[in-house]
């Protein structure tokens, strides 16, 4: 499938109780459909701001936000958005809760999706009496039962013990290979998003620090080791000296001599951390990422 998931224009928000603070700000980026895309950043960078604006749960002080092509409200019935707080009824119990996710999305609930992810769950239990991680796949057994074409995820991986998040992280992988499933999942574990994300948004103090394809924007870089020596014409994200010894991450603007310079590839945590330690290195955006360069594109 082709056609753009997620885009927002100069989107900003700002909360009425934050004393004028702005939470996003100035973020414009385009999402391919049927990426899986993590969205990183430090606490308070915005990351659940941004999904809440997708999910059309908040209101833009500032730009646009366009999911699969309309407003968030226009999309709801295709996408699916599981926030930190689990939109579940305590006094529900599970069969009842799955029951009624049937009920609300008639003609599209995919019960046996929902079933095998809810499987481990006691079906006559409340929902109240759940352990977080039972509600989370609760949650997202709801959130695939509903066959989204977006999918919209902040944290949900946090409270799962180690099997379960490597086997509902699989279900997912498998409904997103399968269903062509745009998903975007905030964590803040990086070696939970390596390997199963194709897609990357950084956000930070509430702006874009990189955006678009994993495998792009770790090329664009590289961890430089060698003698002090000036890095341009390179853009260095972050350098340190030890002694006479340099270690730099730097876009490359040009060749790297391998006779100057030991190199290697960073890892997505190396690319990650950096950018974090080094607030004022510019944004990135891969081409399919910026929405400027799209549209300079289909105007040519
Ligand atoms: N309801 C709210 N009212 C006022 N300020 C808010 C509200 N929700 C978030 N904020 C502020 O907006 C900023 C972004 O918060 P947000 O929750 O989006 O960050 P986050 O990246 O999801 O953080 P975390 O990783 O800790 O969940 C923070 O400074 C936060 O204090």
């Amino acid at each position: 499938m082709t056609g753009t998931a997620l885009e927002a224009d100069g989107l900003g928000m700002k909360y009425r109780s934050r004393g004028g603070g702005w939470a996003l700000r100035d973020c414009s980026f385009r999402l391919p459909a049927g990426a899986v895309c993590a969205l990183a950043g430090p606490n308070g960078a915005g990351k659940s701001t941004l999904l809440a604006l997708a999910a059309g749960f908040l209101r833009p002080t500032e730009g646009a936000i366009r999911v699969l092509g309309s407003t968030p409200a226009g999309a709801r019935t295709r996408m699916a958005y599981v926030a930190q707080e689990k939109p579940l009824y305590p006094q529900l119990t599970v069969a009842e809760m799955l029951w009624a996710g049937a009920e609300l999305n008639p003609g599209i609930w995919d019960r046996d999706t929902a079933r095998r992810i809810a499987e481990p769950l006691p079906a006559t239990a409340k929902v109240r009496t759940l352990s977080g991680g039972q509600r989370t796949r609760l949650a997202l057994a709801l959130a695939l039962g509903k066959r989204p074409e977006i999918l919209l995820l902040d944290e949900p991986m946090a409270d799962l013990d180690p099997l379960a998040r490597h086997q509902l992280m699989g279900a997912l992988m498998a409904e997103a290979a399968e269903h062509a499933t745009t998903i975007v999942m905030s964590s803040h574990i990086l070696n939970e998003l390596e390997g199963v994300c194709d897609h990357l948004l950084l956000v930070d103090g509430g702006r874009i620090r990189l955006a678009g394809e994993t495998d792009e924007l770790l090329a664009a870089h590289t961890l430089l080791t060698g003698p002090v020596r000036d890095l341009a014409p390179h853009t260095v994200v972050e350098s340190r000296t030890t002694g006479r010894q340099l270690t730099a991450l730097v876009r490359k603007e040009g060749p790297v001599d391998p006779a100057d310079w030991e190199t290697v590839e960073p890892s997505l945590e190396d690319l990650l951390l950096a950018h974090l330690r080094s607030p004022e290195a510019p944004a990135l955006l891969t081409p399919s990422a910026d929405a400027r360069t799209r549209e300079a594109v289909s105007a040519a």
